[in-house]
């Protein structure tokens, strides 16, 4: 995709900016693989295990006649945690994760897939093509998660209603069950206490790397080895996964067991199609790949006389290099071009160290007159355009720096916004990210004055205001920062960058 497009560009983030530099924070839970943050170690148990299972219990609601249900979150609904198919804390645990790491742009169940991909990614895995768009519930789906005490034409029948074949269900099967495995707690009738010191959640694991990746599921379960308690179970009536695996005469999992490679490359194709499988008439994003070159956080703010901009690029894919001489390249509105030197601004790794990337930050004052209209990047001499387009920078609208505190109860603030002269929207809004009832990310609007109100700021702007309540942080989460968008001609222009509302000065007196 062209930058800058907001949704794709947060996927991105969400999905490649890991580790290190702008780290979004999601993959220091599974690192190492089999961390368990919810109790003391070795526990036995692995987030990396819950997240994937988690992912597999949200869309096994998914009825691919009705298109109800799917990947849409709906496990975080007390009323499905609750049910006897979904035995065990590790979904409450995941939800925990992930609630936070949702807004605007990325669903809830957008980073329930993202917690499945990432942890088979990181974690010796395949990669796994990653789509955004998943619309989150407001209500529980019907019940329809598979249990081990159902015999094998009801799992056939469970699968075929979820959209997979009897083969496609032996390889989504062994694909999760080569992490985690079966825990005393929630199975005290599968899993006895195993009263080990190394294993203090009594967990009987699938395989015997249950926080990697791999197709041992199938090789000790093909030379008889395996100590999956779904197999070998001493109560047969729960040895799910032995009426599975063999129900096409072991023909899979042979298969499975003879090519690490085939294993790898059917799950990579199983998981990616059970993340999408979601309810009828969600459309979901293209598969999110990593941009080579990644602007992030521009911003353009006035300040007295002056625009100033400021933000990073992201090479991707690039180790760092003291050598490395990077510069920007923007253009105004009046055919000139400026060139800024940039600064290393961090490294930062994904995928478990398989990619890095080198950040660059960049600062430079623009004449508000003649404004800006695009960038590009200069690496050791190699243009950086996105093959000719540019990364295009609206300068219509931004926040400038009088915005402030008008009234401390309730906390009220003045956002002022620079609205270039010639633009003529027809609609300003401030929008701010906050929760609904059910924690869906939602964006709640403020009008701002119409230009009839407005005073002349420059040559080349006008000053726009609004006020704004202060909401607090409804359900706990904290509110995100205030962003504006114009409607100019039926057509959207959002503002790069945001004011937290919390961080504005009073206003003078
Ligand atoms: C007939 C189908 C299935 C049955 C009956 C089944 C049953 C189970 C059971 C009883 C557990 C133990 C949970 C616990 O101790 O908390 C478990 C764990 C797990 N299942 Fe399945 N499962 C099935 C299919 C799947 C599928 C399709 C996936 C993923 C694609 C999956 C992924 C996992 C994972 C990763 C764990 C480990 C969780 C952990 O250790 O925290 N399962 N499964």
């Amino acid at each position: 995709y062209i930058w800058p497009s907001p949704q794709l560009d947060a996927l991105e983030s969400i999905r490649f900016d890991q580790d290190g530099h702008r780290a979004q924070g999601i993959s220091v839970f599974i690192e190492p693989c089999d961390l368990f943050v919810f109790s003391a170690s070795p526990s036995g148990r692995a987030d990396s295990a819950d997240w994937i299972r988690t992912a597999y219990h949200d869309m096994a609601t998914h009825n691919a006649t009705d298109g109800t249900g799917g990947m849409d979150a709906s496990i975080r609904f007390l009323e499905e945690i609750s049910r006897p198919e979904n035995a065990g804390d590790g979904f409450s645990n995941t939800i925990n994760v992930f609630l936070a790491h949702a807004n605007r742009y990325v669903s809830i169940a957008d980073t329930l897939a993202l917690a499945l991909i990432m942890s088979v990614e990181n974690c010796g895995g395949p990669e796994i093509a990653f789509r955004g768009g998943r619309v989150d519930a407001g209500e529980p789906n019907a019940p329809g998660v598979p249990e081990p005490q159902q015999d094998l034409q009801s799992h056939i029948d469970s699968f075929a209603r979820q959209g997979f074949t009897q083969t496609e269900m032996i390889g989504l099967v062994a694909c999760g069950h080569s992490f985690g495995g079966v825990e005393h707690a929630p199975f005290p009738d599968i899993v006895p206490d195993l009263n080990d010191p190394t294993n203090l959640k009594s967990v009987a694991h699938f395989d015997s790397t249950f926080a990697h990746f791999d197709n041992n599921v199938a090789t000790e379960y093909i030379s008889g080895t395996t100590q999956n308690p779904l197999v070998v179970g001493s109560n047969d009536i729960t040895n799910s996964d032995k009426r599975i695996f063999s129900s096409d005469g072991n023909a899979t999992m042979l298969a499975f067991a003879n090519s690490p490679e085939l294993f790898a490359s059917t799950c990579a194709t199983l998981f990616a199609r059970m993340v999408d499988t979601v309810p009828r008439g969600v459309q979901l994003t293209e598969v999110i790949k990593p941009l080579p070159v990644k602007p992030d956080s521009v911003q353009l703010v006035l300040n007295g006389g002056t625009l100033q901009l400021s933000g990073e690029v992201r090479f991707w894919n690039t180790t760092a290099d003291p050598n490395r001489v990077v510069s920007l390249l923007w253009d105004d509105h009046v055919g000139g071009t400026h060139t800024v030197a940039m600064k290393a601004s961090g490294t930062a790794s994904a995928v478990a160290g398989r990619y890095t990337s080198a950040w660059y930050a960049f600062n430079s004052t623009v004449d508000p007159v003649a404004g800006i209209t695009s960038m590009r990047f200069l690496v050791d001499g190699t243009l950086e355009d996105q093959g000719g387009v540019g990364f295009a920078v609206q300068d219509g609208i931004f926040f400038t720096k009088t915005s402030c505190i008008t009234s401390q109860s309730p906390r009220t603030a003045r956002f002022d916004v620079a609205v270039r002269n010639g633009l003529n929207p027809t609609r300003l809004v401030l929008e701010q990210e906050l929760r609904d009832n059910v924690n869906r990310p939602i964006v709640v609007t403020t009008e701002i004055s119409s230009s009839t109100q407005s005073v002349a700021l420059n040559d080349a702007y006008s000053l726009w205001s609004g006020s704004v309540v202060d909401s607090g942080a409804p359900g706990g989460f904290t509110p995100g920062a205030h962003t504006i968008r114009a409607e100019v001609g039926g057509l959207n222009i959002t503002a790069n960058g945001g004011q937290f509302l919390s961080l504005l000065p009073p206003c003078p007196v």
